[in-house]
């Protein structure tokens, strides 16, 4: 079947009030970045429905990129017909020849947004209804939860014909809730809890801290792949790697080994604050879950969210790791996260972290630091790139020299 256009349906923002506008807008934005490789599609993005009228385009290439933006409830191809309902008795045929199987049930169900056309819904569905009966004598019709619901949509420039409806990825259009970092590790979790805030509409730039010579290029490339993983959500997504070994090399040097963990985490949370201030995000994301290693404790998270006043979000502090593996493998960052490339934090772990740290233990161990100048120098390190979906990192000959290690 050549499909003509999708109808794409929105999710939650039916229930936006007056903000419904500029959430459409943004989500027609996106869906025009996300499928800027299509140049013969338009795309228009009306009060309750998108429709992107596919020209030509491959439907199975322009669906797969779809079902990455969020906001998106639904979508279904359609093909458009002469608002004639001798072509459009044709084409419905021709559909049910194509996916009529034994047992099936069905029903017909009319929309107009055009209501001086000629007969009503009830009589188009009366009429698709019969020929349809006509041509399969076994199929029956099925009010609630057929197998197949033909959906009929009169519109001023033809008429419209969709049976499947494709789930869309939800939540919300991303930017519609601002701007925010993520503190991006080359582990597991925090590349879940940069997908799951995308998905509430944040707008995010990943920050890496790296330390070399401790951490290989290849440790911040495999950070710079795992952003590539979720630029298909955005378009594109900037990168912001800050230099940290003189910060954790103080650290080691002048802070007891036990809280050598809290401070670094201080750190980095300070130098989030101050790149967050400078490019106007509202909040820090990380990919901490509640109990999951020692530095991720209540009092751990009390003693590292000391040093601002900032947000510290964690989208998967309460999910257990399964859950969080699961969503990784969704979205394909599972095996890159897996990889044995070291991270700053790991290189530079304490052999016994303190589970329970004091908040005033770490103000005092830090007050021997040059905690200004450290920080100031960090931030003049700073390298920001920007990163899309088609880009790779890795060299893949060292990887596969590092797997042999
Ligand atoms: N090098 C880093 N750069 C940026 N953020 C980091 C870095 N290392 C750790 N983080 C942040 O701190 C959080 C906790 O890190 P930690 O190493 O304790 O946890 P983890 O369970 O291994 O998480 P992840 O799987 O995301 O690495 C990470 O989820 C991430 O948000």
């Amino acid at each position: 079947m050549q499909y003509t256009e999708i109808m794409v349906r929105y999710g939650e923002l039916s229930t936006k009030g007056k903000n419904r506008r500029s959430f459409i807008d943004r989500l027609g934005t996106n869906t025009r970045n996300a499928l800027a490789g299509f140049s013969q599609l338009e795309i228009k993005a009306h009060r309750d429905r998108m429709h992107i009228q596919l020209n030509g385009a491959d439907y199975q290439q322009v669906a797969e990129r779809l079902g990455k933006v969020f906001g998106i409830q639904n979508f279904a191809p359609s093909i458009k017909v002469a608002r004639d309902l001798e072509e459009v008795k044709k084409t419905a045929v021709a559909i049910f020849q194509e996916i009529y199987r034994a047992g099936m049930t069905f029903k017909i169900n009319t929309r107009r947004s055009d209501h001086n056309f000629e007969y009503d819904t009830n009589e188009i569905n009366d009429m698709l209804g019969g020929v349809i009966l006509e041509n399969f004598p076994e199929i029956k019709v099925q009010m609630k939860q057929p197998t197949v619901t033909l959906r009929v949509e009169v519109r001023l420039d033809g008429i419209f014909l969709s049976y499947e409806q494709i789930p869309g990825a939800g939540g919300l259009p991303v930017g519609t809730a601002g701007k925010g970092l993520l503190m991006l590790s080359g582990g597991i979790d925090s590349p879940v809890a940069g997908y799951l805030a995308l998905k509430r509409g944040v707008d995010l730039e990943m920050v890496h801290f790296f330390s070399p010579p401790y951490t290989s290029e290849q440790a911040l490339n495999k950070a710079k792949d795992l952003t590539a993983k979720l630029a298909p959500y955005v378009g594109k997504i900037k990168f912001i790697q800050v230099p940290f070994t003189e910060i954790q090399e103080t650290v080691k040097r002048d802070v007891p080994a036990s809280y050598l963990m809290t401070i670094q985490r201080r750190f980095m949370l300070r130098l989030c604050e101050q790149i967050a201030s400078k490019r106007k995000a509202l909040a820090v994301f990380n990919g901490e879950s509640l109990g999951q290693v020692a530095s991720q404790t209540m009092e751990s998270m009390a003693a590292i969210n000391d040093v601002t006043s900032m947000p510290v979000l964690r989208p998967v502090v309460s999910m257990d790791k399964n859950d969080i593996i699961k969503i990784a493998e969704e979205i394909d960052t599972f095996e890159l996260s897996i990889k044995p490339y070291e991270d700053c934090c790991t290189v530079f772990a304490p052999t016994a972290p303190k589970t329970k740290p004091r908040i005033d233990r770490a103000r005092d161990y830090e007050s021997k630091l040059d905690v200004d100048g450290l920080i100031s120098r960090a931030l003049e390190g700073i390298k920001i790139t920007e990163i899309s979906s088609d880009d790779h990192f890795l060299n893949s000959q060292e990887e596969s020299f590092a797997e042999l290690l």
